[in-house]
């Protein structure tokens, strides 16, 4: 039974619920959450008037860098060779941001990485015993001055002619990170496979966050949040609607050790490599 809870932030029971949704689906969806949908929304739209125009392109990161703008068809998932339908751009707490944008911009990385803070001090508070014994830091620690907090802002284009075979907006992938919240998405697609194989709808309505477990999470907790796969489908044929969503990766500091003799940082370095952002 592969069953996303969906649970209110303000729930009193609202981490055991969490916690046990993480562990059985590796996904939980919140509602009631701090961040306005009008706040979400406005950003969306400032968003896709910078993708708009070719003042982007000012913006592109620098070769082999981490921050800035990614041009369409950029990343592949891990073991795929087409690249996804989709640009995006990264906002680091230090990183360049287009100053049109970055006043709301920042303002939502920092509030994000609060509401990330107070959900791995849920995860620490309702994780058994034996799973919390084996982290080399309380999970909220691994987080408390990272600077590798990453905000994606995702443009998946209106698909205006047939892509080519097998590509879509996002191949399937695990995320690299500890826990990641994403915004709703403007339009839904997002899907989560369980352990049989069968995809699975990810709830998005406007106002919802979805969390999922990324593989730095999966491995220091030995497998009890799994970094369950994931993929943002094309839309239905004639469908011209563009899609934008906002993912933010939650990173631990880069020292911080996964599992005897795995940091934060190797960890990275050798997955940045496998979807094709570092040479
Ligand atoms: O756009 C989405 O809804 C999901 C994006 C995603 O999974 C990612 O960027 O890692
Ligand atoms: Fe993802």
């Amino acid at each position: 039974m592969f069953d996303i809870a969906t649970v209110s932030y303000r729930d009193p029971g609202a981490p055991a619920k969490f916690a046990r949704s993480l562990h059985e689906t590796g996904f939980a969806v919140l509602t009631d959450h701090p961040i306005a949908p009008e706040r979400i929304q406005a950003t969306y739209d400032a968003w896709g008037r910078f993708f708009a125009s070719e003042e982007k392109h000012a913006f592109t990161r620098a070769p082999g860098g981490a921050a800035g703008f990614f041009p369409f068809r950029s990343e592949n998932a891990k073991d795929s060779a087409v690249k996804d339908l989709k640009e995006f751009y990264h906002v680091y707490a230090d990183g360049p941001v287009p100053p049109a944008l970055e006043a709301g911009t920042r303002a939502l990385h920092a509030d994000l990485v609060a509401v990330g803070a107070t959900l791995l001090g849920w995860l620490q508070d309702e994780s058994p015993a034996e799973v919390t014994a084996r982290l080399s830091e309380p999970l909220t620690d691994m987080l408390a001055g990272s600077g590798q907090n990453l905000l994606r802002i995702l443009h998946y284009p209106a698909v205006k002619t047939p892509p080519e075979p097998g590509a879509v907006r996002a191949a399937a992938h695990g995320d690299i990170n500890l826990l990641t919240c994403l915004l709703a998405g403007s339009a839904p697609g997002l899907e989560a496979r369980d352990t049989a194989g069968t995809w699975h709808r990810v709830p998005c309505d406007p106002g919802m966050m979805a969390i999922n477990a990324g593989d730095m999470l999966e491995m220091a907790t030995g497998g009890h949040y799994p970094a369950t796969v994931h993929r943002v489908v094309n839309p239905a044929e004639g469908d011209r609607s563009a899609r934008f969503s906002m993912p933010m990766f939650l990173h631990p500091r880069p020292e911080v050790v996964l599992k005897p003799g795995t940091t934060a940082e190797d960890f990275l370095t050798e997955r940045l490599r496998e979807i094709g952002l570092k040479g």
